[in-house]
């Protein structure tokens, strides 16, 4: 799917991801997003038993930390075959530059394709108060959506990580080939929890979103495959 519905695999153990996942037929394979609470439980062994199935990986941990030690990390995870990963934009352009350099360094030593570098620029919890008192940055949300696009482009990432209410004019400022993935995904029916900046799959698709994170709306459903086929057509739907 070149615009794909990620599924986000937040569980707390190799044995419960797994087992969610195997309700999935391996064929179309499916992308998942390992984040932190599966690899600090499971290590890169999970990536390996999820690419095992077929299925593509897309490790999300939101690297942030001082140039050296996150192109190092990187270089690590340029090895382990994984389709996309994160990084914080809020790191600067000297971290995100060793980051990609870390990572295509450690891709191509394994003799890998390099995974795409999507750094992340406001969290999809994270509103417009949030922004002005706990961050203390003044100005919109939009803005410094924009902003960390602007530096994440100049650095040589591949994306970014957005609420898909801002991946307009993220492609307005830096280019339709720059991606927007976007997580905070909520079909109509379904509740926010955490999230404060939601649209739904087919809103999403109507502003230009390259593809879509969606964890409890679809591993919390009492039928995660029903959940995910139909946000896939709802998807796919609102893209032709
Ligand atoms: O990097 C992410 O994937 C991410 C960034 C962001 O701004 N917001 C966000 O929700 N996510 C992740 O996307 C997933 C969303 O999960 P649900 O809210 O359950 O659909 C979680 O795994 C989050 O860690």
């Amino acid at each position: 799917m070149s615009r794909p519905v990620i599924i986000a695999l937040d569980f707390p153990t190799s044995d419960q991801a797994l087992a969610f996942l195997d309700q999935f037929p391996q064929t179309p394979p499916v992308t998942v997003k390992i984040g932190m609470e599966l690899f600090y439980a499971a290590g890169p062994a999970i990536v390996k038993a999820v690419q095992a199935r077929g299925h593509a990986v897309f490790l999300d941990l939101k690297l942030h930390d001082i140039p050296n030690t996150v192109g190092s990390a990187m270089r690590v995870i340029g090895r382990l075959g994984v389709r996309y990963t994160t990084v914080h934009a809020a790191g600067g352009h000297v971290m995100l530059a060793a980051a990609k350099r870390g990572l295509v360094a450690g891709a191509a030593a394994a003799g890998l394709p390099a995974p795409k570098l999507l750094a992340i620029t406001q969290l999809t919890s994270t509103d417009q108060a949030m922004l002005n008192t706990d961050q203390q940055i003044p100005g919109s949300v939009q803005a410094s959506v924009v902003h960390y696009a602007q530096l994440a482009q100049a650095s040589h990432c591949d994306g970014v990580i957005c609420s898909a209410q801002e991946v307009a004019a993220i492609h307005q400022a830096v280019g339709a080939d720059f991606l927007g993935i976007t997580p905070g995904i909520r079909p109509l029916s379904a509740t926010a929890d955490d999230q404060q900046r939601v649209m739904t799959p087919t809103a999403a698709a109507q502003a230009g979103s390259n593809g879509l994170v969606v964890g409890r709306p679809i591993t919390q459903a009492s039928d995660p495959v029903t959940a995910y086929t139909e946000i896939v057509k709802e998807w796919s739907n609102a893209n032709d």
